[in-house]
């Protein structure tokens, strides 16, 4: 059932069973979150206890990928998290979990990237959870499709809908530039952006000469989140390690 993408998230050390539960029975989810000596988001979301310096304060940041199916959401996040492009992929169905540690000015980050569903049927029992707590948001359009340009300012809306706040990071990426940009030029794609006040990226997922310009996309919001009040959450190794509830952490939660 979950197919060759969802494989995808014990290659990045989150369990399967975590996105399966996610899948199938969100509150499960909290169950699974009991156990001890695991790291937490606000949401009580499980996530990966893989290395050392989760024992320390990390700072995690939950990032939403959207846009139309098949503009390249999934292989760009894949491109970053595994520095490779994801041959033959599958639609994503719900949402499909990344994540990549980072060490920014001798912080521990941990970027928690959800790669949502583009197929209207594959996401609409999980938008709600996609929009919650989220701390910067990834558009992406493909340069050579101009409906899924067309399309940004309803996923824009979306998010509008969803109440994430303005002052949380934005970002427009226009993938798949190995194409070309017939269809959406750069001066097209510039206009929406600085209409919106978004950074512009044009890249490439596919282009192996385009990977650290991949990174750039994800490592210009690492920064302007690391920069932002943290959402800190205490990664304590002992079995008895509390977990913040999502009250409070909305509580730290400033981005002014
Ligand atoms: N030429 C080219 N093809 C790409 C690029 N990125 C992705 N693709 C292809 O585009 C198709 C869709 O890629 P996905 O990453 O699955 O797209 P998606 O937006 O995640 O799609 P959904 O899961 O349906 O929302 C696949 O055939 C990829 O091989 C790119 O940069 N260049």
């Amino acid at each position: 059932m979950l197919g060759g993408r969802r494989r995808a998230h014990t290659e990045v050390g989150i369990p399967s069973v975590f996105s399966r539960y996610f899948l199938e029975t969100p509150t499960a989810m909290a169950a699974e979150s009991r156990n001890a000596a695991v790291d937490t988001d606000c949401d009580g979301h499980r996530l990966a206890s893989d290395s050392f310096q989760d024992s320390f304060q990390t700072r995690v940041f939950k990032i939403i990928v959207i846009g139309d199916s098949n503009v390249g959401k999934t292989c760009l996040t894949y491109r970053f998290c595994e520095a490779k492009f994801l041959k033959n992929p599958e639609a994503t169905i719900g949402v499909d979990f990344r994540e990549k540690s980072l060490e920014l000015g001798g912080e521990n980050i941990k970027l928690q990237i959800w790669d949502t569903a583009g197929q209207e049927r594959f996401r609409k029992s999980m938008v709600e959870h996609y929009y919650r707590n989220v701390h910067a948001v990834i558009f992406v359009y493909d340069v050579s499709n101009l409906a899924s340009f067309e399309s940004l300012p309803e996923w824009i809306e979306e998010c509008r809908r969803h109440l994430v706040p303005l002052n949380v990071p934005h970002i427009l990426v226009g993938n798949k530039c190995d194409l070309g940009k017939g269809e959406v030029p750069t001066s097209l794609a510039q206009r929406l952006a600085d209409s919106y006040n978004f950074p512009l990226f044009e890249t490439s997922a596919k282009d192996p000469a385009e990977k650290e310009h991949v990174d750039a996309i994800f490592l210009t919001l690492a920064h302007k989140l690391k920069n932002h009040k943290p959402l800190r959450l205490k990664q304590l190794r002992e079995s008895t390690a509390t977990t913040l509830t999502c009250e409070q952490e909305e509580k730290k939660l400033c981005f002014c």
